[in-house]
């Protein structure tokens, strides 16, 4: 069994512009782990781009971001899988290269790839399609694929960007299974979704709301 994760997170008085407009300011919230944060907000609200700003895809406007439990130096991009609305394959590649890049490429010097790699193929069913050229997968198939990344190599932080997105009902359960057991092992996510899942959000942040005030 691997060992807990011990990784929290803060945002600290944090602030979003985009094409110089505010999208929030002043924005606090706290993850330990085991805890997992649901973001939600109208459309254009910034849910978004919170969670590429915690990624390190975007940059601050103002505040910081604190964690504790990892190496200081480590940073947060390190830490974290962010899945986004882009699912980030490389489509000439199969299914089995690509989660095979990314368990060598992410998990080196965490286990056996091998193994990484086995879990990403059977965590949404993809084994079957391991053959099959990226760029052929249905939509459904493609964002399974992104959510494999979740396996290939173990991470702390989850950055869950609409992750329920074309999924199957059987799929979306297998989400909900997959974020329980990440945050049962002292994982964190962070997740943006307008369709309620089973997950049981520790925290909540209304950006429309932030946005209000
Ligand atoms: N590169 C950019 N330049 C300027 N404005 C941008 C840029 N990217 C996003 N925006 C604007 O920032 C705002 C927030 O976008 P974002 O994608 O974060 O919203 P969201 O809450 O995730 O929306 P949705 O629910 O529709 O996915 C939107 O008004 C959008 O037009």
């Amino acid at each position: 069994m691997q060992t807990p994760f011990k990784l929290s997170l803060s945002a600290q008085d944090i602030a979003c512009e985009r094409g110089g407009r505010t999208l929030f300011r002043n924005l606090d919230f706290a993850v330990e782990p085991g805890q997992a944060l649901l973001v939600s907000g109208p459309n254009g609200a910034g849910k978004t781009s919170l969670l590429r700003q915690l990624a390190g895809l975007l940059p601050l406007a103002g505040g910081r971001l604190v964690t504790d439990g990892a190496d200081a130096d480590t940073p947060i991009a390190e830490l974290s899988h962010y899945v986004g609305h882009l699912n980030a394959a490389k489509t000439a590649f199969t299914v089995r290269e690509n989660l095979a890049f990314w368990a060598d490429f992410l998990a080196e010097g965490q286990g056996d790839p091998a193994d990484h790699l086995a879990g990403a193929l059977a965590a949404f069913g993809l084994g079957e399609l391991g053959r099959l050229p990226a760029g052929l997968l249905s939509a459904g198939q493609k964002r399974k694929l992104a959510l494999s990344r979740l396996f290939a190599a173990p991470r702390p932080l989850w950055l869950l960007d609409e992750p329920s997105v074309s999924l199957d009902v059987a799929s979306v359960k297998k989400l909900d299974g997959a974020m329980r057991d990440h945050l049962k092992a002292g994982g964190i996510a962070v997740v943006s979704t307008h369709v309620p899942l089973e997950t049981k959000f520790t925290h909540t942040l209304d950006l429309g709301l932030e946005r209000a005030a």
